[in-house]
């Protein structure tokens, strides 16, 4: 699990739990206390603490082999991804062992096919989840924690993985893991991305959480529209999203635990948010597209302006 901070804790816990061997990849304080004291997970249906097997990126390449893993799992952040990947590449190129994305964002398996190829590359997701590093070594999650995943782009323009990809569906549930294992993996990313665009910057902006946003009278008409503008820049893309979609993610996440978003707690802790991985691709879409998506590009810029006044 490269990039074990919240998101990649709470699935390595799951994995772990139902006896799978899992090497968890960290840094900093967080890594030390996972290596010196274990992780300590706490979810209302799943409570872990034990010890775990922790290192980091130069330990991973040092002390294991490419081929000892089934499978490479990133978990870290949008922004991580080139740097991991540059870091990782001579490791990887090793062997065949394929890596699944589970991070937010439509371009990181893009980065990660550049280095490995695209016949190892599966596209992911985090979906119904809220998980954060509390303090170092434990995490604190909510949700269905389901997982969404596929051959990247596409089953149809990438065959090669689909028998691993069958294998570790069930496997998933029997860890308590649901998941949707999709022909399309592009459709869920962007889907996705409805609610990650419609609701972290906003979130991040205001450090209000889902519910306060979605029930305030004005903050919920632009949640709204940063999710169709969301789905106006898929279509260009080419991956076809409809207003159902739109109103399917809206119903979603007013419905969904009250909870911060990612984006809100990596302002909160100062740490860099996932900004341009997020509103990027709507931004330079729907530009391209020739009707630009105003919302989306107003509440990006006062966010910038936001952390930048943090920062000063
Ligand atoms: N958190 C959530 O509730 C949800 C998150 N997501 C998505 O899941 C993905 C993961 O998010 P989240 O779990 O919150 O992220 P975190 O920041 O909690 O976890 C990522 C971890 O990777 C570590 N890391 C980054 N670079 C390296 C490196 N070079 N070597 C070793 N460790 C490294 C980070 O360390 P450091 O802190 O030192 O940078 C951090 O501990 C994101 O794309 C996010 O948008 C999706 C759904 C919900
Ligand atoms: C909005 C949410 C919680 C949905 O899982 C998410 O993906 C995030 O916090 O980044």
């Amino acid at each position: 699990m490269v990039g074990a901070g919240g998101i990649g804790c709470y699935y390595a816990a799951r994995l772990i739990h139902a006896g799978h061997e899992c090497v968890l990849v960290a840094r900093g304080k967080h890594l030390q206390a996972l290596q010196q004291h274990g992780l300590q997970l706490q979810h209302p249906q799943f409570v872990f603490d034990a010890p775990v097997i922790a290192t980091d990126v130069a330990g991973l390449c040092q002390d294991y082999a490419c081929e000892d893993f089934d499978l490479l799992i990133l978990a870290a952040k949008s922004s991580a991804t080139i740097p991991l990947m540059e870091q990782l590449q001579s490791w990887v190129v090793t062997a065949k062992t394929p890596m699944l994305s589970l991070q937010n964002g439509v371009t990181n398996e893009k980065h990660i096919a550049a280095i490995m190829g695209m016949e190892r590359t599966a596209g992911g997701l985090a979906v119904k989840i809220g998980a954060h590093i509390v303090a170092p070594g434990k995490v604190e999650a909510t949700g269905e924690a389901q997982i969404d995943f596929g051959a990247w782009p596409s089953a149809a323009a990438n065959p090669g993985l689909q028998p691993l990809l069958a294998v570790l569906s069930p496997l998933f549930t029997e860890a308590g893991i649901p998941n949707t294992l999709y022909d399309k993996v592009n459709y869920a990313l962007w889907r996705k991305l409805v609610i990650n665009n419609g609701v972290n910057p906003l979130t991040a902006l205001t450090l209000m959480d889902t519910q306060a946003v979605t029930s305030d009278p004005v903050l919920r008409h632009t949640v709204h529209r940063m999710m169709e503008e969301t789905a106006r820049a898929a279509n260009i893309a080419g991956v076809s999203l409809t207003a159902e979609d739109v109103e399917q993610m809206f119903s979603l996440i007013c419905r969904f635990d009250a909870i911060k978003t990612s984006m809100q707690v990596d302002r909160e802790k100062g740490r860099p948010m996932e900004i341009e991985d997020i509103c990027g691709p709507v931004i330079q879409y729907c530009r391209e597209g020739g009707q630009p998506a105003e919302t989306t590009e107003l509440i990006r810029t006062l966010l910038l302006r936001a952390s930048a006044l943090d920062h000063r």
